[in-house]
């Protein structure tokens, strides 16, 4: 495989080939937890981070700095795609993202666009500031939200517990809800093409609250749009990464949909999981956030308790289990990838 990256951990990792250690990035790796996010956000809204795009790259390089992690993931939102469809998205200090206008009837539906590719060029732009930042040194992770978590936040209006209003959509009106989820699955894969375009160096399909449904409905209202999605990307040699909050269950789906890597919640035992997917699929994880909250010294035993559990696989990427959370110390993430770094087989 031919790239041109000093640092190609991540991609070699992902595309099952002989590595000295497993790679580090952590979910949400540039976000709050660190002081110097603070002094930017202070002085913007998030939303104008995303969309200006020296601001964007400057929080995306962060962790690149600070935390010497292998893979930079562009600073952006899962929600963005919603938003340029008709959304109209607010993020409010400690309640999350809002939509003002929920897709509540056929007509929302209906009115939600696809040709949308012109307003999201402020992150084709900041892909492409960040790229030459960091020169080549490691890669940079794309991103997307799935059709589902992304179908739950427009139906919703924001953040839910219990999905109940999506869950009503999906048993009620499921031909609406196919509607909604055909309209985010095609302006997903053109956003990911213009991504892979603007040159980034993999892809993360975000599918976090998958973990609300049963076995049938992921396959009905997840599955389906997220193989259509991988299996329209211009991947050349761009590996893709699905995660879900639920892959401890959902992970022999997620492989069937034609990732690289499948991203694993930290419900599941990282190897059971790897050997119980088809040969040549990598895995990513899976940390349990919540141990970065314990001792430097219960960290590294709990991560060199997982690289015991995978020793001898190709294709495994040390990750979380899902995101950093914004009070966890930024001694002890910077404890764990270092652990990481120093390992070796
Ligand atoms: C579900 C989801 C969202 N966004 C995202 C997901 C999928 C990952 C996951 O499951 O956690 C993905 C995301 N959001 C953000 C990134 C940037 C890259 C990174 O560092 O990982 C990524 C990859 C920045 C962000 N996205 C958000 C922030 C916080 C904004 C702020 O400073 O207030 C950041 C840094 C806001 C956001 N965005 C979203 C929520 C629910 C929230 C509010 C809750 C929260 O704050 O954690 C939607």
């Amino acid at each position: 495989m031919t790239n041109n990256l000093q640092n190609d951990l991540l991609i070699r990792a992902a595309f099952s080939q002989p590595i000295p250690r497993p790679p580090v990035w952590m979910m949400r790796q540039a976000g709050r937890f660190m002081k110097e996010y603070w002094a930017i956000k202070n002085k913007y809204s998030f939303l104008e981070m995303c969309k200006t795009p020296e601001i964007a790259a400057d929080v995306t390089m962060l962790p690149v700095d600070l935390l010497g992690v292998d893979a930079a993931i562009l600073f952006s939102d899962i929600l963005v795609t919603a938003e340029a469809m008709g959304g109209k998205l607010s993020f409010e200090q400690g309640v999350g993202p809002l939509f003002a206008n929920p897709v509540r009837t056929w007509d929302d539906a209906e009115a939600l666009r696809t040709d949308v590719l012109g307003e999201l060029q402020y992150v084709g732009d900041a892909i492409r500031v960040i790229q030459q930042r960091l020169q080549g040194r490691i890669p940079l992770i794309g991103f997307a939200g799935a059709p589902f978590t992304v179908l739950s936040y427009l139906v919703e209006g924001g953040s839910s517990r219990d999905f109940k209003r999506t869950k009503l959509l999906l048993n009620n009106e499921p031909e609406m809800a196919h509607l909604i989820l055909q309209k985010i699955a095609d302006v997903t894969i053109d956003y990911l093409n213009m991504q892979i375009t603007a040159g980034v160096n993999a892809i993360q399909l975000f599918d976090s609250w998958a973990q609300a449904l049963s076995w049938n409905d992921y396959r009905t209202f997840a599955h389906t749009y997220n193989t259509q999605i991988i299996s329209k990307l211009h991947r050349k040699d761009i590996p893709v990464i699905s995660f879900c909050k639920g892959s401890s269950v959902f992970a022999p789906l997620m492989a069937e949909a034609g990732p690289d890597v499948v991203s694993v919640d930290w419900n599941a035992d990282l190897r059971n999981i790897k050997d119980s997917l088809p040969h040549g699929v990598a895995v990513q994880g899976n940390l349990d956030p919540f141990v970065l909250y314990a001792d430097k010294k219960v960290i590294k035993e709990k991560i060199l308790y997982l690289f015991e559990r995978m020793r001898g696989q190709e294709g495994f990427v040390f990750n979380l289990g899902h995101g950093i959370m914004p009070d966890i110390p930024f001694d002890n993430v910077k404890h764990a990838i270092e652990v990481v770094k120093e390992f070796n087989y």
